[in-house]
């Protein structure tokens, strides 16, 4: 399987970021990809303020041209995250997943909303205008269930834990960490879930800004071994790489660490489906 990872700039004009998309699957259209995904809030750019501005319903003006360009390039396409309305008024960080004929197949409303106060650092706080979801998402495709989730959502190792029991052997993180906890957690929080579900893990982010909300950038895919197969920069672009699946089982086999839960003891409940 041939996956692209996008690392975009995000600007103002929501349209002109997807735009961008367009271009940027073009460019790569030669490169016969399965899945493309790209960066959290990508059409938006990440503030508070401007969630509600730009947000949409499901199947809105941004959702048709998604659906669009993953039928015209009938690839995968993880449409990172734009602000999604609901009928009550209610706006949500919302993740798209389209198959190659363009139909929805995934949906995610990020579940943990980012709120901290980083004393002499950062301030933020999603939930002045995000409202939760509530939902753990997997779904199908020809290469096996993938789990999807939105950056802050990754921190929490149930949600993975609980994705990678329902099946999912990819777990696909749009994400815009900061420059803080970036260059701290980042790349250690990608490699534990990695490792300890034994998955692949791919942490797709916006490039770094020079102004208002400063991405730490550095999308990421980690292999089910832990290690990083690769790994960006700050700057915009995009990697492609070839991951084999077989070796999500092979490892699982090798180092049964899935296998060797005591479940006796101890257990994941879900609550909700
Ligand atoms: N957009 C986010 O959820 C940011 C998460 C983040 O930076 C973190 O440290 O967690």
């Amino acid at each position: 399987m041939r996956i692209a990872q996008l690392q975009t700039h995000t600007y103002q004009e929501k349209k002109k970021n997807i735009e961008e998309l367009g271009k940027y699957l073009e460019r790569i259209q030669n490169e016969k990809v399965d899945l493309v995904t790209v960066g959290e809030m990508f059409t938006c750019p990440y503030n508070t303020r401007n969630f509600p501005v730009y947000a949409e319903p499901e199947g809105g003006e941004s959702w048709k041209e998604f659906s669009r360009l993953a039928a015209k390039y009938q690839i995968y396409l993880s449409a990172g995250t734009i602000p999604e309305v609901d009928e009550e008024g209610r706006i949500y960080n919302t993740a798209y997943v389209f198959d190659r004929s363009g139909k929805q197949i995934g949906k995610h409303r990020k579940m943990h909303l980012f709120d901290i106060n980083i004393e002499g650092g950062l301030r933020f706080k999603e939930s002045d205008t995000l409202s939760a979801g509530d939902e753990c998402t997997v779904f199908d495709t020809e290469f096996g269930k993938m789990g999807l989730c939105i950056c802050f959502d990754f921190r929490f190792p149930e949600l993975s834990r609980l994705m990678v029991q329902r099946g999912a052997g990819i777990i696909l993180v749009p994400a815009a960490f900061n420059m803080i906890t970036g260059p701290a957690h980042w790349d250690i929080m990608f490699q534990s879930r990695a490792l300890d579900n034994q998955c692949y893990v791919m942490g797709t982010s916006a490039a770094r800004e020079s102004s208002g909300y400063i991405a730490w950038g550095h999308t990421l895919l980690v292999s089910p071994w832990g290690n990083i197969i690769q790994e960006m920069d700050e700057k915009e672009g995009y990697i492609i790489n070839d991951i084999d699946l077989d070796y999500i089982d092979k490892v699982r086999r090798e180092l049964p660490l899935l296998a060797g839960r005591r479940e006796d003891i101890y257990r994941l409940q879900e609550l909700k489906n």
